[in-house]
């Protein structure tokens, strides 16, 4: 909290936007120097918006990190779309992610018609991410590539993975919220509970296992997540796929992926808790459930149209 001048605090919310795998989480996870957002090389593996919550002496930045904004295949797809186009609205300051690596995508030009078409837009900074991967002149070739994406963009280049640039845009950040006091406590990083980042961590090492066929289709539901004092948490889970076959590879032969997926997911989570855990997991298929409203709800997707 700025102590010496509390009226010159700042707080406000950031939106991150940025097609699939441009490293929104990672970039999160980075600022935040936790690990909160589910991060993996597969794509889409963001759900729902998350919040991440910075706050130093001079402001309280909330991250609100959307799913990729992309074009609908299911109803996961479309409710995805929804709710990051809600988040982008909502937001003080929107951080559109793009990756220098590779020059603009036809996904980036998706988020250029949806930030072109919004009526009360909020400032929107351009981060170029990956820049470790290139060198000055294929920057400076990109910056002028995706500039010609939006006119009059304010670029930021950063790496999410070594921090170059982090401070640049935090500065960048801070200066465009209101004014105002912190909406969260200082030390709260995250509105997720617990059980919900445990939930991201299984289903980020399942994906980490897996081969391209299962992970749409994958989703975690924990079941029971209890204290046992000195011993620890005991957690266990479903894993939910929509066929059978994909059931049969999450097992793997004789329960070895499952018991893999296990040992990640376990490891992961004594790190993210800081405690030790005994973790149980079973598979379960829920035929189709990426198209089933009803499916969608109890996971949490609760910010699907209802009638679409
Ligand atoms: N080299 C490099 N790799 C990065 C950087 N940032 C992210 N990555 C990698 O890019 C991949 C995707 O990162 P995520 O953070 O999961 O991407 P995302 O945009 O949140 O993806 P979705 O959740 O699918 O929207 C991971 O393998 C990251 O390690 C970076 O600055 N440099």
């Amino acid at each position: 909290m700025n102590l010496n001048n509390p009226e010159e605090f700042r707080c406000g919310f950031a939106a991150v936007a940025g097609r699939p795998n441009v490293g929104k989480s990672t970039l999160i996870n980075a600022l935040l120097g936790q690990k909160i957002a589910a991060v993996s090389p597969k794509p889409q593996t963001t759900r729902v918006n998350q919040l991440g919550i910075l706050t130093n002496d001079e402001a309280q930045v909330v991250f609100v990190d959307t799913p990729g904004l992309h074009l609908p295949h299911n109803k996961l797809g479309e409710g995805m779309n929804a709710v990051a186009a809600q988040a982008l609205s909502d937001a003080d300051v929107v951080l559109w992610l793009v990756d220098a690596n590779q020059p603009p995508h036809e996904e980036d030009q998706i988020i250029t018609a949806r930030l072109a078409e919004m009526t009360e837009l909020p400032p929107v900074l351009q981060i170029l991410n990956k820049t470790d991967l290139i060198n000055e002149d294929v920057l400076a070739e990109r910056c002028v590539e995706y500039a010609r994406l939006f006119p009059k963009i304010t670029q930021i280049s950063v790496s999410a993975l070594t921090g170059k640039g982090l401070p640049e845009l935090l500065a960048a950040v801070t200066a465009l919220l209101p004014q105002g006091e912190a909406l969260f406590p200082d030390d709260q990083i995250t509105d997720l509970y617990e059980r919900d980042i445990a939930a991201d961590l299984i289903r980020e090492a399942a994906l980490e296992h897996l081969r391209e066929e299962v992970p749409y289709a994958l989703a975690v539901r924990i079941d029971d997540y209890q204290e046992r004092g000195e011993e620890g948490a005991f957690i266990s889970a479903t894993l939910f796929v929509e066929k059978d076959s994909q059931k049969g590879i999450v097992i793997g032969k004789g329960g070895l992926m499952l018991k893999e997926i296990g040992k990640s997911s376990r490891a992961a989570i004594e790190k993210m808790s800081g405690r030790k855990v005994y973790l149980e997991l079973r598979v379960k298929v829920s035929k189709n459930w990426r198209s089933n409203p009803a499916f969608l709800k109890q996971m949490g997707y609760t910010d699907l149209n209802e009638d679409s």
